[in-house]
């Protein structure tokens, strides 16, 4: 597919590639040519397996990569300025004040040794810095309230650990939005709560962008929580977008046999965990990719024309698009 660069985008992925060195070895590319726009004020989700180059992709974007990862292709356009090129004073300046993430793990991302309102404190003080500690002070509870966090005064007294997974989750966010941001990049911050706290949290995300208008690009592996949040969605798998829709489109007319397998392994209110039907066989190794479509040694559909070369990302409908030469064709035999 050719994506061209959306004058009114916020974010503006062009053919992302992202590299690993791999030792004696040729390096290993974990995005794989991707390319998709985030607009004001919009959610994306992005969906897939573990190890399908999700959190890779928004490290790419936050300039967070580690172990020697490199951007080897493509532009990544913030607000039209290219972060590819830009120095890393320059990435690190923009963190924060123009886009921020919030993770799984807020644990590891909190300090354990600070409480909670001098972390907050912090990070509004990059921001704002001519603010008088009184001042602030307000500002930190705000926040808070903000996130919905119950008895804001005391709270902002306590230390991280004193704290259960939600609030803490509750405080990262507190502290991503500190620089009001207009982008926010939420890497699985649900999975490791209950169902209620993440109902919550997700709520909290989605309200928060439709007051703020803040752009959200939400990383997940669990369709479920996409249909609550998003309004466009991309899955990825093995490093590249196989298919992309808006949130109804995908849930209406999937398109893709990888996103319909998803689909059929999505645990709902009516189905029993021993009726769900998961996709057989492991993503691959992504050092090791299967020829071809990636996808054919599990899927119910592929052909040997699905080993020759891999599909383009092709447009069905408007806004929709799917990598698969037989698209639409559910999970039953393809007849040839
Ligand atoms: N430092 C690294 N060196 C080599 N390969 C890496 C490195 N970091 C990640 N990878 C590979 O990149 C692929 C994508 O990783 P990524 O973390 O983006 O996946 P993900 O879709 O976010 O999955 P998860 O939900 O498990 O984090 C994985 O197959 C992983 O093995």
């Amino acid at each position: 597919m050719t994506h061209d660069s959306h004058q009114d985008a916020l974010l503006s992925v062009n053919h992302l590639v992202t590299q690993f060195p791999a030792k004696g070895k040729k390096n290993i590319t974990v995005v794989d040519d991707i390319s998709f726009d985030v607009k004001p004020g919009e959610i994306v989700a992005i969906v897939g397996e573990s190890g399908s180059g999700k959190s890779i992709t928004s490290q790419s974007i936050m300039g967070l990569l580690k172990s020697g990862g490199t951007i080897a292709n493509g532009e990544i356009l913030y607000q039209g300025h290219n972060l590819v090129e830009m120095s890393k004073k320059e990435r690190r300046k923009l963190r924060g004040k123009e886009m921020s993430m919030i993770f799984q793990e807020p644990m590891s991302s909190l300090n354990p040794m600070l409480r909670v309102k001098t972390q907050i404190a912090e990070a509004l003080k990059i921001h704002v810095p001519k603010q008088s500690p009184k001042e602030r002070m307000e500002k930190v509870i705000e926040l808070l309230k903000q996130v919905e966090i119950p008895n804001a005064e005391t709270v902002a007294t306590y230390f991280p650990h004193q704290l259960s997974g939600g609030m803490r989750q509750r405080v990262m966010i507190a502290i991503a939005l500190a620089g009001e941001p207009n982008l926010l990049i939420a890497d699985e911050p649900t999975t490791a709560l209950d169902v209620t706290t993440q109902a919550q949290i997700l709520a909290l995300i989605k309200d928060l962008n439709s007051r703020n208008g803040t752009g959200v690009i939400f990383i997940t592996h669990d369709l479920s929580v996409v249909a609550d949040i998003a309004d466009r969605v991309l899955v990825m798998y093995a490093g590249k977008i196989v298919e992309e829709a808006t949130v109804y489109d995908l849930f209406e007319n999937p398109q893709h046999p990888y996103t319909m397998g998803l689909m059929k392994a999505m645990p709902t209110l009516e189905t029993q965990s021993d009726l769900l039907d998961p996709i057989p066989g492991n993503a691959p190794d992504i050092a090791n990719k299967p020829k071809g479509c990636p996808f054919h040694p599990r899927c119910p559909l592929a052909t040997e024309k699905c080993v020759e070369k891999i599909p383009e990302l092709n447009p069905i409908l408007n806004d929709h698009s799917a990598r698969c030469i037989y698209p639409g064709k559910g999970g039953n035999n393809h007849e040839q």
